[in-house]
């Protein structure tokens, strides 16, 4: 029996929901803007809900461009209040004079907002031709294998960021717009999609009909082109993955990194970003980066633009991190087990004779983590001078440029530990006493401490 046009929608989404491991528990929200493809996706979710068991709510970027703004957010509140589904709704500054232009800079704007929503689950409404017209503006701008696996129906979130579905990626507009008809939904339009001069538009409006025109397949085909791409960039992050570990991740060891090809390095380099949430960076800058990594000496700290990011090398040692990291505020130490510097994290780890002297920590007026202060001096071992913070780092292989963020443990006002160096002889644990070791986590990559 043909199953009915009508059914197949749900079945797509659920297909969806179920690859995304969804279920009782899970908190899923609809990025609803109002038009019909978030409407039909808000529905369907309403539907799938009780086979599923996940708690659905909605969100609502008013980005303040178009003056049926206001009217688009009345109708998604009208929507989720006759449906008992909470909406939050999010006003943003969109920033008129970005370089990208207005469609990104709302974009940007959007995403950020969404990424406040409290959920395991962000659900959007991008369809099959969707799909398609990403894939065929990347690759008009050149993109690599990763750009060209165009969206995701499923992306897995991590570090407390939500995940994202797209429950109709396989669907056409048709599709959704013959559902939206048949159940008698109403929705607005956003009437920036009729005007051409968006990238975006002109390629929906006058580059896809040619090539429909062309290929009546354009669209399904196009997006069985991103599907294949998504295959082969799953087997570059696989060889990545080997590669990260034979080097040593997420501090390279540079001569097993150079020993690689040059593209399996600049695949490493790549999927070493995508894993910390940068974004990707040109060929150029990345080709760039990586030759005067071949070419200059060890000896030399290199600090290279990756465009929001740096790859940083130092003697034998690669890492990456971003180019500007929050700068740290000095914290008291008040008994946690971790402390915020920066971007990155400093941890105390509970041990038996090793690392601090417990006591020392607790024992004292005042434990500040704070930078190094003028004059540092500290003794490493207790038959050895104090010695200079210049010349620890140098033997640390710590460059000038990070110096100002070694994050320093301050005892009294004297220094017990710097990250990345050590503890002070003088707050070191006794054998056998109750100890805490300090760890520098990067939330990017820094130096390990040194062997
Ligand atoms: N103002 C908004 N508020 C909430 N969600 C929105 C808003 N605009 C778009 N979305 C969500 O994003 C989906 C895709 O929208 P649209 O096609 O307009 O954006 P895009 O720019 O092509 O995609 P993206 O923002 O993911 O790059 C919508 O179906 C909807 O789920």
């Amino acid at each position: 029996m043909r199953t009915p046009p009508a059914d197949v929608l749900p079945e797509s989404a659920a297909a969806v929901l179920a690859a995304a491991g969804v279920g009782a528990g899970s908190r899923v929200c609809c990025a609803l803007s109002g038009g019909v493809d978030s409407v039909v996706l808000f529905e369907l979710l309403r539907r799938l809900q009780p086979r599923f068991g996940f708690s659905l709510r909605a969100a609502h970027v008013d980005h303040g461009l178009s003056p049926n703004a206001a009217a688009w957010a009345r109708a998604c509140a009208e929507r989720c209040l006759a449906a008992g589904v909470p909406l939050q709704v999010f006003r943003v500054e969109v920033e008129r004079a970005h370089a990208d232009g207005l469609e990104a800079a709302a974009r940007a704007a959007r995403h950020a907002a969404l990424a406040q929503v409290d959920c395991d689950w962000l659900a959007f409404g991008h369809h099959q031709d969707d799909q398609a017209e990403t894939l065929l503006f990347r690759l008009l701008r050149g993109t690599g294998v990763h750009g060209a696996a165009a969206m995701r129906a499923v992306e897995p979130g991590g570090a407390g960021r939500a995940g994202r579905l797209r429950p109709l990626l396989g669907l056409r507009r048709a599709q959704l717009l013959e559902w939206a008809g048949a159940h008698g939904l109403g929705w607005v339009e956003d009437e920036s999609n009729a005007e051409l001069r968006f990238t975006r538009n002109a390629l929906r409006h006058r580059l896809l009909p040619v090539a429909e025109g062309l290929f009546p397949a354009a669209v399904p085909n196009l997006a069985r082109a991103a599907a294949h791409f998504a295959e082969a960039d799953a087997l570059l992050g696989e060889l990545a993955a080997i590669d990260a570990a034979a080097c040593g991740a997420p501090v390279l060891c540079r001569a097993d990194l150079l020993a690689l090809t040059p593209a399996r390095q600049a695949n490493l380099l790549r999927w070493l970003l995508l894993g910390s949430g940068a974004p990707l960076p040109g060929a150029a800058p990345l080709g760039e980066a990586l030759r005067q990594l071949r070419a200059c000496e060890p000896a030399h700290p290199l600090r290279l633009p990756l465009g929001a990011w740096v790859c940083c090398a130092y003697r034998d040692r690669v890492w990456l991190e971003p180019a500007q990291p929050p700068a740290p505020q000095a914290l008291h130490w008040q008994g946690e087990a971790a402390m915020h510097w920066g971007g990155d994290e400093v941890r105390l780890v509970a041990s038996i004779g090793a690392g601090l002297g417990r006591g020392c920590l607790e024992d004292a007026g005042e434990v500040l983590l704070g930078p190094r202060r003028e004059g540092l001096r500290m003794r490493l071992h207790p038959a050895r001078p104090r010695r200079e913070l210049r010349k620890l780092c140098q033997e640390a292989a710590i460059p000038a440029w990070l110096r100002d963020r070694l994050p320093v443990l301050w005892v009294d006002g004297e220094p017990a530990w710097v990250g990345g160096i050590g503890v002070a002889a003088e707050f070191a644990c006794a054998p056998g006493a109750a100890g805490l070791v300090p760890e520098w986590r990067p939330g990017g990559v820094t130096p390990a401490p040194p062997p």
